[in-house]
């Protein structure tokens, strides 16, 4: 963490630093004053004593997700760190995570008010705001049946199960054809680079009925920030938690609020487009569907909940940000993984071969026929367990867990890292291997291994994009393994040392794609 503080200081004066001292020396004092007294029967959270002003910020280092799955073991599966000068409990073992998120979901439902959170979506993001419950549960349920609605929408031609099927295998096979075209041309390709097009166009089409090439710059540029973007929303961000240092020159920073702003306007102008061009007996997308029901004011009938228009429509931001960033990642670790295990990636291809065959495209109803397909991508939610944290939560009101008294409004850390590597629930837990999945003679999936994986969080704020971030990981690898085959350059090994931010990407790298010559168009 000391790494990660230092590129938010620019220079600074001395009286500028004295008077950052001497408030935060203020609001130290205030934060002792406000503890609350623990009640009677509960016991304090254990956890490392902090230093005046930083906390815990030099114990929880660069890397969070090892540091507070060690610091576990040393304190329990449920304790507390200070960042900066905010208290932080963290809750790391699997069955006190779901006591927590399922049994006291009500309880740990919030969403701290971290300041990097304010800037996404003009702080009207409906899974980082700090949202009223009633607000964000009326927002959820919309946000919820609109995607449940697009994704299960027939698709324009009868070959396909659903439109979501449709937009995922057109992308799919645009993406082979332009891999294809990029190593001809270049005689290599950066995966996250075209698979995060491909990705973010099939969300495109559900939330603004349009695809954008692979050449728009604007959309390239875009979505290829999202490593930025994830590495200040990712629990433990010093600027959410040290004060001053918001008020402190910071590159990271200024990046962070222009992709933002950047971010914002693409989607106020499409959402402006759909606006004038509005049919109600046209329904396009999920935006449409939006501004409908705006139109309607049918929202949440029992409830009595207002919100505004900007609210629902900007929930649309919500869908295509959480859309593309998390399923490129997904994709462009398993090509990765594809590349550092050969052996695994041809039996992959095997099983493609002998279950679908090389004639025609994989659909969605292949998956019960390709069982080590669907272990190998659990074993790659599980092993690089790339969201590492979830979004930060917030408690709703005084709770306890495990006999720990916990007040109302403390930011929670939930590591799912450390739910996916431990040795209680694990075998060899730092070994890549999709086996671990199969039952017994190899021949089906273990649903009960397979649910133990925890990638999409659980309980109230559960990802509502799971369905199709699962459906979008199995097609796109199913059509990628049938048609090509990945490896790395010669003499190069792939890194596979994650960089730390709310999703872990790879290092940026160059690899190497040939096309199945038994399959066919
Ligand atoms: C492989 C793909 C995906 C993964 C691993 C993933 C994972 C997650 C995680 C860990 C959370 C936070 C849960 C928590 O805070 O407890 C989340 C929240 C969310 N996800 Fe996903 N997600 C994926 C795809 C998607 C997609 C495709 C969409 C939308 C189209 C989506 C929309 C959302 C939204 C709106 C929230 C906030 C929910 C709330 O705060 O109530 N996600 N996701």
């Amino acid at each position: 963490m000391a790494l990660m503080v230092l590129p938010l200081l620019g220079p600074v004066s001395v009286s500028e630093s004295l008077v950052a001292l001497a408030t935060l020396c203020v609001v130290y004092l205030l934060l002792q004053l406000q503890r609350k007294k623990i009640p009677e029967g509960l016991s304090p959270l254990p956890g490392p004593k902090p230093l005046p002003i930083i906390g815990n910020v030099l114990e929880v280092g660069n890397n969070p997700h090892l540091s507070l799955t060690a610091m576990s073991k040393r304190y329990g599966p449920v304790y507390q760190v200070q960042i900066g000068t905010r208290p932080v409990v963290v809750i790391g073992g699997n069955e006190v995570v779901r006591q927590a998120l399922i049994k006291q979901g009500e309880d740990f439902s919030g969403r701290p008010d971290l300041y990097s959170f304010g800037f996404i979506n003009d702080g009207k993001s409906l899974a980082f705001s700090s949202d009223q419950a009633g607000v964000w549960r009326a927002r959820r349920k919309l946000a919820l049946s609109a995607l449940r609605s697009f994704a299960t929408l027939e698709g324009e031609s009868p070959e396909y199960s659903c439109a979501l099927e449709e937009h995922i295998s057109k992308e799919g096979l645009y993406l082979v054809e332009r891999l294809t075209s990029v190593m001809k041309q270049d005689g290599s390709f950066d995966p996250f680079r075209h698979i995060v097009v491909s990705v973010a166009n099939v969300i495109c089409g559900m939330c603004f009925g349009r695809r954008y090439s692979h050449d728009d710059q604007e959309l390239v540029s875009l979505v290829n920030l999202s490593d930025e973007f994830g590495q200040v929303v990712g629990s433990g961000n010093p600027a959410d938690f040290i004060p001053f240092l918001r008020f402190l020159p910071s590159k990271t920073m200024k990046k962070f609020v222009d992709l933002n702003n950047r971010f914002n306007a693409f989607v106020q102008r499409i959402v402006h487009q759909h606006y004038d061009t509005f049919d109600k007996d046209n329904i396009r997308d999920i935006t449409d569907s939006l501004i409908d029901h705006c139109e309607d004011r049918k929202l949440d009938e029992n409830s009595n909940v207002q919100v505004s228009d900007e609210k629902i429509v900007g929930i649309v931001n919500d869908l295509f940000g959480a859309g593309f960033d998390t399923i490129s990642t997904a994709l462009s670790w398993s090509v990765l993984y594809m590349v550092a295990y050969p052996e695994i990636q041809e039996k992959l291809h095997q099983e493609i071969k002998e279950k679908v065959g090389l004639e025609r495209t994989p659909r969605l109803s292949d998956k019960a026929d390709l069982p080590y397909l669907e272990a190998f991508i659990l074993e790659i939610f599980r092993h690089t367990s790339f969201l590492p944290f979830t979004i930060p939560h917030c408690t709703t009101k005084d709770t306890s867990l495990n006999g720990h008294f916990i007040p109302k409004d403390t930011c929670v850390f939930i590591n799912q890292w450390q739910v996916n590597h431990d040795t209680d629930l694990w075998k060899d837990p730092s070994s890549f291997c999709p086996d671990r999945f199969l039952t017994a003679d190899g021949t089906e999936l273990n649903k009960l291994e397979g649910e133990k994986v925890m990638i999409f969080g659980m309980g109230k704020r559960r990802c509502i994009g799971e369905l199709i971030g699962r459906s979008e990981v199995f097609l796109f690898l199913a059509i990628l393994l049938q048609r090509l085959q990945f490896s790395a350059l010669p003499g190069e090994s792939p890194d596979m040392t994650p960089e730390y931010g709310l999703t872990m990407k790879h290092k940026r790298c160059q690899l190497y794609a040939c096309a199945r010559t038994e399959a066919q168009g």
